[in-house]
């Protein structure tokens, strides 16, 4: 339906209102921020004028403990009013331009009011009347919006569900304060919109999609019932925005209860935190903590370990030779990140409290404290009922008692007379001072010679002793880098555990020598981290993370049903939103979103819901068109009406050829204003020989697993650090079959063929690989580069 010049007129008349009462507030507020922040600078640099500080007696005393306890309840509350003012200031300066972008006008059942609702990033609130000029895009009345088209309607509030009709669905695209485009709109968020926000050019940074999010997408973002909420969704469907706007959605609807360093996010790379970080900020929120699991693995066992880390080891999975090591490290990969060696695991924490636990001897000069065999025997005087956590901790009280009757008689070791004669005057100073500190009621003096070498005795071997005993309450007389290798070392105890030698991998041998002999070097594989971890935690209790009360895990197909089980222990208390793509999963673990589904097994059906998107918005009709054809039930990936060219496969008969095709094609492009470009290889090698060859011929960047945050420009990137971002145009560098053959590398090849936007245009040296030349004849265009002479 078309909008008259009288409505349209109506419309600006309104935005002009309600921008003049924003700046109204805005120049309100600026002062109100000036008056409080010089108030507050005031109240500091005068702190002590105000205080009245009288200490002579208890009366005095307390005077002054309530007159400076005022003086500081005063400044925090004016700073407490100047960040509030700020921040409403910052809410507004970001509205005023743009104060809404969609309206519903809404006749509640049962009442002759027809209200019309403006939505908003924000509430504004006319201070007048009282009344709501816009709302909140999370308010629950805005939900109507974003889940139907005008008819009958209802929303969901807290006091119950709320029916009735929408009789206008209107989006506007407002700058400057100017209606520049407004429509009705009918089934869902109008096509035209998201067509406009889907053809601009890709951005360094994620944007927010408040304006344009679909129903299936809200369901998303509202969803507020269950414990576990898993996204399956296609490339481009919006999954990574849609846990953005949730995280938003879910810190507006519990402000009073959470906030955003209460909610963490697992991204798959440093890169993509960057990526991300400006889409709350962008909705004023602030940004809930982030990090990626190895960030997590290296804080907890970096210190002991070399680690290798996820990039490591799918470069060895996609470059090395296709030996029987290689073969032996793949299945070894597969299995240790399945639930079935987490059973393993769970049956060895029950065999270790029967027996088999493995100590560290406490020695102290090359001399043996306490035994490891004196060690085992008081583990296991304790009741086999007492979890072995728990016993751990007797242990450790029991060794610390050991320590201390050791320190007695070491006191009288000539070792210490030669230690005292090494003293200084400051060591004099601090061992009387600490030996006041201890005698508190008793005057001491060192006027005796004995007195005195008994306390410099005392201080030496307590000095020395500190090491130990920290080592002793870091629970570090437990070998658990031991008692992880007698599991792969002890002959048929892994066998027994898994329930007999048919439930061992294939090329156990060989998985077992090839952990061990890591373990010896101090290196652990990205397939043992968790694992290792897993057994410490069973051994020497969880370190739960009760302080997190909301996890998303982004790109969850990349995690091991083993990975995940370990993260629902970690966060207890803790919601889970897992967003994945199965077909994008690129590593040579079992995926958590793979067979069987483990993902939905691990808090259990009733505490679980599945969402799938399918609708794809990334890239256009042509290239899902081309995309979907190379993964299984790809046919059910609906593409978003919007056209472009159709993918080309460039093939180069010679090297110098492909690279004068690539570096010609790029000038295009540049050129043509692409603002962003990827050059997508397989490998980190290959992208680094790529920039090697062709840096000097044009301006490029080169992307590693060490790169924290994402440019425009023409990136040189490997396939796997391109998760989860998007570029306008993604060449491939060579896409033949000599590069993309194996079935691991279909996922791979498809996940970076889907980064496109715009335009993709996949090289190849020879043959095409066969992901591409298995597609419709019409899905692509062939070329063929000349060949140099
Ligand atoms: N409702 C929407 N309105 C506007 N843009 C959208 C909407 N949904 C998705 N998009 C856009 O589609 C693109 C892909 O979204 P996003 O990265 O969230 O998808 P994804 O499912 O996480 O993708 P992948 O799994 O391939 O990494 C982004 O540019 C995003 O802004």
């Amino acid at each position: 339906m078309d909008i008259t010049d009288q409505q349209w007129h109506e419309e600006q008349r309104r935005v002009d209102g309600v921008v003049g009462k924003m700046d109204q507030q805005i120049h309100q507020l600026s002062l109100e921020v000036g008056d409080v922040k010089s108030e507050v600078v005031d109240i500091r640099t005068h702190f002590w004028d105000d205080v009245k500080v009288y200490m002579g007696t208890a009366d005095d005393m307390g005077e002054t403990y309530t007159s400076l306890k005022q003086q500081v309840e005063m400044l925090s509350e004016r700073e407490r009013s100047h960040r509030l003012a700020y921040s409403s200031l910052k809410k507004l300066a970001r509205m005023v331009k743009s104060p809404y972008f969609g309206r519903i006008d809404f006749e509640e059942e049962g009442t002759q009011d027809k209200a019309a609702i403006y939505l908003g990033i924000a509430s504004f609130m006319d201070e007048d009347d009282q009344t709501f000029l816009v709302y909140d895009w999370r308010a629950p009345v805005s939900s109507l919006y974003y889940d139907y088209p005008p008819g009958p309607a209802a929303y969901d509030t807290p006091s119950g569900e709320i029916k009735g009709e929408i009789s206008l669905k209107r989006q506007y695209v407002i700058r400057d304060g100017r209606v520049s485009l407004m429509f009705d709109t009918g089934v869902t968020i109008g096509d035209e919109l998201l067509q406009q926000v889907l053809s601009r050019s890709s951005d360094a940074q994620m944007k927010s999609i408040v304006a344009t999010i679909q129903k299936e997408q809200n369901q998303i973002i509202r969803n507020d019932r269950s414990r576990m909420l898993i996204v399956q969704g296609a490339a481009g469907s919006g999954k990574t925005s849609s846990a953005l706007q949730r995280v938003a959605y879910l810190l507006y609807k519990n402000r009073e209860t959470l906030q955003a360093d209460q909610m963490l996010l697992f991204s798959p790379n440093p890169m993509f935190n960057s990526y991300v970080s400006t889409v709350l900020p962008e909705l004023g929120e602030e940004n809930m903590q982030q990090t990626t699991f190895q960030q997590y693995l290296e804080s907890r066992l970096g210190r002991e370990f070399q680690l290798e880390d996820p990039f490591i080891q799918i470069e060895y999975v996609l470059s090395a030779p296709e030996d029987e090591a290689y073969v032996a490290r793949t299945t070894g990969i597969r299995y240790k990140s399945s639930t079935s060696f987490l059973a393993v695991m769970d049956a060895y924490k029950l065999w270790l409290e029967q027996q088999g636990m493995i100590f560290l001897s406490i020695r102290f000069k090359g001399r043996e404290v306490v035994s490891a065999r004196k060690i085992r025997q008081q583990f296991y005087s304790y009741k086999s009922s007492v979890r072995l956590a728990n016993r751990v901790v007797l242990l450790r009280d029991w060794l610390i008692k050991e320590v201390i009757a050791f320190e007695k008689a070491e006191r009288s070791m000539p070792w210490v007379d030669d230690e005292i004669e090494l003293l200084d005057a400051d060591d004099y100073r601090r061992a009387f001072k600490e030996q006041q500190r201890v005698h508190k009621d008793e005057s001491i003096t060192f006027d005796d010679a004995d007195v005195e070498k008994e306390y410099l005795a005392r201080m030496v071997v307590h000095e020395k002793l500190k090491p130990m005993r920290r080592r002793i309450k870091q629970l570090r007389f437990i070998g658990i880098r031991a008692l992880y290798r007698q599991l792969f070392e002890k002959e048929g105890l892994f066998a027994s555990l898994a329930g007999g030698e048919q439930a061992l991998p294939e090329y156990w041998d060989e998985i077992s020598k090839q952990t061990t002999g890591r373990l010896e070097q101090s290196e652990l594989a990205y397939e043992d981290a968790t694992p290792f971890l897993y057994l410490m935690e069973l051994v020497q209790g969880f370190q739960t993370n009760t302080s997190i009360r909301h996890v998303i895990i982004d790109e969850a197909q990349d995690y091991s049903p083993f990975q995940l089980h370990f993260l629902k222990r970690l966060f207890p208390r803790c919601r889970m939103t897992a967003l994945g793509d199965v077909n994008q999963g690129i590593y040579a673990h079992a995926s958590a979103l793979g067979e069987n589904d483990p993902i939905a097994k691990l808090y259990g059906v009733e505490e679980t819901e599945l969402i799938r998107l399918m609708r794809s918005y990334r890239s256009t009709r042509e290239i899902v068109e081309f995309t979907r054809g190379m993964v299984a039930g790809g046919e059910e990936i609906m593409p978003f009406n919007r056209s472009g060219e159709k993918p080309q496969v460039v093939v180069a008969e010679d090297r110098e050829g492909l690279h004068d095709g690539i570096v010609a094609d790029l000038q295009t492009l540049i050129a043509e204003n692409y603002d962003s470009i990827a050059v997508i290889c397989k490998t980190a090698n290959e992208s680094a020989d790529v920039y090697a060859a062709l840096q000097h011929r044009l301006p490029l960047l080169l992307v590693t697993k060490q790169t924290s945050s994402f440019e425009k420009g023409v990136q040189i990137i490997p396939s796997y650090l391109a998760k989860g971002v998007e570029f306008d145009a993604v060449l491939i560098y060579d896409g033949s079959a000599e590069r993309y053959r194996r079935e691991n590398e279909r996922k791979l090849f498809y996940t970076a063929c889907t980064r496109a936007m715009h335009l993709l245009h996949i090289y190849s040296l020879g043959q095409p690989s066969p992901f591409i030349t298995s597609q419709a004849g019409d899905s692509f265009d062939l070329l063929q580069l000349q060949v140099n002479v």
